[in-house]
């Protein structure tokens, strides 16, 4: 009787849940940004950012956007743990990519993290925001420059966007969390991924 009710729980969820994946180097500012969307969308302020560490394991957030319930899955993304964030695109809706626009002197690095990103079969189809972050340090660069500067290929065959935030004033975030769920809902993707956790539905009681 539990394993049906589990069961019946976790494909109702899955129905409802849309899971979205914080990518970026290391020090773009993947946390601290998680942070201040918690605090934007709850009413539990986020970490402030003086007690926020570099990510090792995996940190979620969940808020309610537009009566939508969406998941953000932060991962570290220092050079030895980007292996990891593949294990997690099977079963994501979206993917947001952050990179310091205040440090072109990594750019570089974000471009080849990204590209990888994008030529995963895992993540055919995903949805893809591109947040050009710390928008309150006047050396950043705009998102249209970041955008220039990037020159990404084969991006035109995706839903994407650019947009500027900052984590410290909350720039572009609603803006962003809005974007994620009205492309999620109309994405094919999605539409894929609630197959599939139908087709396997509850298991046997
Ligand atoms: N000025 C400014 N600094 C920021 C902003 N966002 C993050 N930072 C700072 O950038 C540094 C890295 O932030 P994190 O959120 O830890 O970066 P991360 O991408 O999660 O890093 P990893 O977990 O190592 O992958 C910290 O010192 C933050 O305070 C921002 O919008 N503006
Ligand atoms: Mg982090």
């Amino acid at each position: 009787m539990f394993s049906l009710f589990y069961g019946l729980w976790q494909f109702m969820f899955s129905k409802l849940e849309l899971r979205v994946l914080i990518l970026g180097i290391d020090k773009a500012g993947k946390t601290t940004l998680l942070e201040k969307i918690k605090s934007v969308y709850t009413n539990v302020e986020g970490l402030p950012p003086d007690r926020i560490v570099p990510t090792v394991g995996l940190n979620i957030g969940r808020i309610e956007v537009a009566n939508r319930k969406l998941v953000f899955w932060d991962l570290g993304g220092q050079l030895g743990l980007r292996s990891i964030w593949e294990k997690y695109y099977e079963e994501a809706h979206a993917v947001v990519f952050v990179i310091d626009a205040s440090c072109p002197s990594r750019f570089e690095d974000a471009k080849s993290a990204l590209e990888k990103v994008l030529r995963h079969e895992d993540l055919k189809g995903a949805p893809l925001l591109i947040l050009a972050n710390k928008q309150d340090l006047p050396e950043a660069v705009s998102s249209e420059e970041l955008a220039r500067y990037l020159d990404l290929k084969k991006l035109d065959e995706r839903v994407y966007m650019f947009e500027a935030v900052s984590a410290y004033d909350g720039l572009g975030i609603r803006e962003s969390a809005e974007w994620l769920v009205e492309v999620m809902e109309r994405s094919k993707r999605t539409e894929m991924l609630r197959l599939r956790a139908g087709a396997m539905g509850p298991g046997p009681a």
